[in-house]
């Protein structure tokens, strides 16, 4: 049986209101409780499998930071589950049939399959770069995919499902798609001649008739409404869930799933039917069970999917393809997580429009780790954000460079940390006990920020889970500035360290810190690999001590023993992130670290 995350929770804080009543004096207490029953409940058993994937990319233009922002979100979560104790499949990869790519392979005077070659091995350079952890990376063009496309049309054709018809009616080839009239408008194009339009993605439609296959689309409406209805969660976030079952109350025409060969010879030919090939989203959509290993065996994973994809293919993902794997008798994903555009000057970044940004020339102007955390904490799946590098800047420079590398240096100078180990911590100082709060010296914003510490891995995980990123990094960002403000405020160079007294509090105020600093390394893993690789490294923090079940915050203050008291410090491999400069100021090039600025 499978326990939501969110019944989880809803448990857990039943819990914690007994936990409080067990622990009175010390609301600390119950919420350390309630974060090791969520964290012993995180990866049940029968939760331990997912499968995520990114939409296959289509290969003809390079990538752009729109396919990056979709391939880190996937990431995220995939890195993520790892840190759970979880097995975790993530599957990308290009899409590389269709009449766009022969027409673009025929422009650049090559034959199409060098064409694919050449554009998905610079998606494959990008991913790499990008430290995107796919475990596989599909192309549409292989031979394992044909096998498994094949299988798919002949299970839906044995089961009555694909008909051979005739389709009249509009077609996009720049979008690879069927439109109902409702769907088309007037434009003019470039030379002031009347066109056709699709109105949701402005490209070009021309009048198609040919004779091809029909898939028995119309059939599965209302099975497609009693999944929805009986899914709420199976499409995110909550406006697309409404979107799609908007859609559901029109009319659902069947769908032409396949074209004449003598109009697009670059596909997967139609089994027993060399005169049709099989239509571009139909083969792109099956990649996901493909990597699965369909037909062969292939329900350990497919059984546990989610699909991470923009909005623009909201309708393949929620309304094709659930229904092609209804008529297949497969189970459906278990939630498509949907994203929103990147946009220039408030339009969609694109290929087709060539208002693109270049994420490899971005990320290696402003680090690959810099690029990600842009892309995660201010991409919001609900709504669509505008690129703009001066905004990037001024985000990397005061989240990670000033405030979390900030803090690390403080914590880490050998002015405050002459012996340069993780020091002790003094329970006399620092008491749990309500009752002896009175001769400690911490105050009630420490006791604050202990608590709002405490609670951030269950915090976080809630918005990795549900691939609102951007929030986890904003609750990350406000533990981290309330750490600075308790180092700010107790001043440790300010202690006499003649005072053993002093001396204690000082150990204990830097102890607290980089107990936080673990934390918060740990957390950032999915979003920031090198960065939070760097900052564990520099603690002390061991490979196998960075899991998920490893967060256990500040045990010392429970009363129990902490692995890193008294622990040498990680060598000192530099500043966490250089700032970076105005993109007005210089091309982008590291300014100089504000090292010493950040001590005090
Ligand atoms: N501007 C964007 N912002 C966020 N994600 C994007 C953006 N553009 C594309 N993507 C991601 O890439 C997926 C596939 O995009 P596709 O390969 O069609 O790129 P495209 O630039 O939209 O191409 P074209 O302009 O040729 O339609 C989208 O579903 C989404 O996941």
């Amino acid at each position: 049986m499978r326990i939501p995350y969110r019944s989880i929770i809803r448990g857990c804080q039943t819990v914690q209101k007994l936990l409080q009543r067990a622990f009175p004096v010390s609301p600390v207490s119950a919420q350390w409780h309630q974060q090791r029953l969520i964290l012993r409940c995180m990866c049940t058993k029968e939760e331990r499998n997912h499968y995520i994937t990114t939409p296959i990319f289509y290969v003809n233009a390079s990538p752009h930071l729109g396919h990056l922002y979709s391939a880190v979100l996937a990431d995220c979560l995939h890195r993520y589950r790892l840190l759970q104790g979880c097995n975790s499949k993530f599957a990308t990869g290009t899409d590389e049939h269709g009449l766009k790519i022969q027409q673009a392979a025929e422009a650049a005077g090559k034959d199409p399959l060098s064409f694919c070659t050449d554009v998905s091995e610079r998606f494959k350079h990008l991913f790499r770069s990008c430290n995107v952890s796919h475990t596989d990376f599909i192309r549409t063009t292989e031979q394992r995919h044909r096998r498994a496309v094949e299988h798919f049309w002949s299970v839906l054709q044995n089961k009555g499902l694909i008909y051979k018809g005739s389709y009249e009616g509009w077609y996009s080839t720049q979008d690879e798609s069927f439109l109902t009239p409702q769907q088309v408008g007037d434009a003019l194009d470039s030379s002031g001649r009347k066109i056709k339009v699709s109105l949701e993605s402005g490209h070009k439609v021309e009048w198609m008739k040919e004779e091809n296959f029909m898939f028995r689309l119309s059939e599965f409406r209302p099975q497609l409404r009693d999944w929805l209805r009986g899914n709420p969660r199976a499409v995110q976030p909550e406006r697309f869930y409404q979107a799609v079952l908007h859609w559901l109350q029109e009319d659902l025409p069947d769908l032409s799933v396949s074209r004449q060969r003598s109009r697009l010879q670059w596909g997967i030919p139609v089994p027993n039917d060399p005169e049709q090939t099989i239509y571009v989203w139909l083969d792109a959509l099956v990649n996901y069970l493909t990597v699965a290993g369909y037909p062969d065996k292939y329900s350990q994973w497919w059984d546990v999917a989610h699909h991470v994809v923009g909005k623009d293919i909201l309708k393949f993902h929620t309304i094709y393809w659930p229904a092609f794997l209804l008529g297949a008798g497969l189970p459906l994903p278990q939630v498509i997580h949907v994203h929103s555009h990147w946009t220039v000057g408030g339009k969609k970044m694109s290929k087709s429009l060539g208002n693109v940004v270049d994420p490899l020339e971005r990320s290696q102007r402003f680090t690959t780790d810099g690029m990600r955390y842009f892309l995660l904490r201010q991409g919001v799946p609900d709504s669509d954000c505008d690129y703009n590098d001066q905004k990037l800047v001024k985000l990397l420079n005061a989240e990670l460079a000033d405030s979390l590398g900030g803090l690390l240096n403080r914590c880490t100078a050998p002015s405050l940390n002459p012996a340069q180990i993780y020091p002790s911590f003094c329970p006399n100082s620092f008491p749990s006990d309500q009752a002896s709060r009175l001769r400690g010296r911490a105050v009630t914003e420490d006791y604050l920020m202990l608590t709002a510490v405490q609670s951030l891995p269950a915090v976080v995980a809630q918005h990795y889970e549900s691939l609102h990123v951007y929030k986890a990094l904003e609750a990350v960002g406000s533990c981290v500035r309330q750490t600075n403000g308790f180092v700010q405020r107790h001043a440790p160079w300010k202690l006499d360290r003649g005072d053993s007294d002093d001396q204690r509090w000082l150990d204990t105020i830097i102890h607290v810190s980089l107990e936080c600093l673990r934390i918060y390394g740990t957390l950032l893993q999915p979003v920031v690999p090198e960065i939070a690789n760097k900052l564990l490294s520099r603690l002390g923090v061991q490979p196998g001590e960075r899991s998920w079940a490893a967060l256990n915050f500040l045990p010392r203050y429970q009363g129990q023993d902490c692995p890193f008291e008294g622990r040498a410090l990680g060598c000192d491999s530099g500043v966490l992130f250089s700032r970076l400069e105005n993109p007005n100021a210089g091309k982008g090039k590291p300014a100089k670290t504000k090292k010493a600025a950040n001590l005090m």
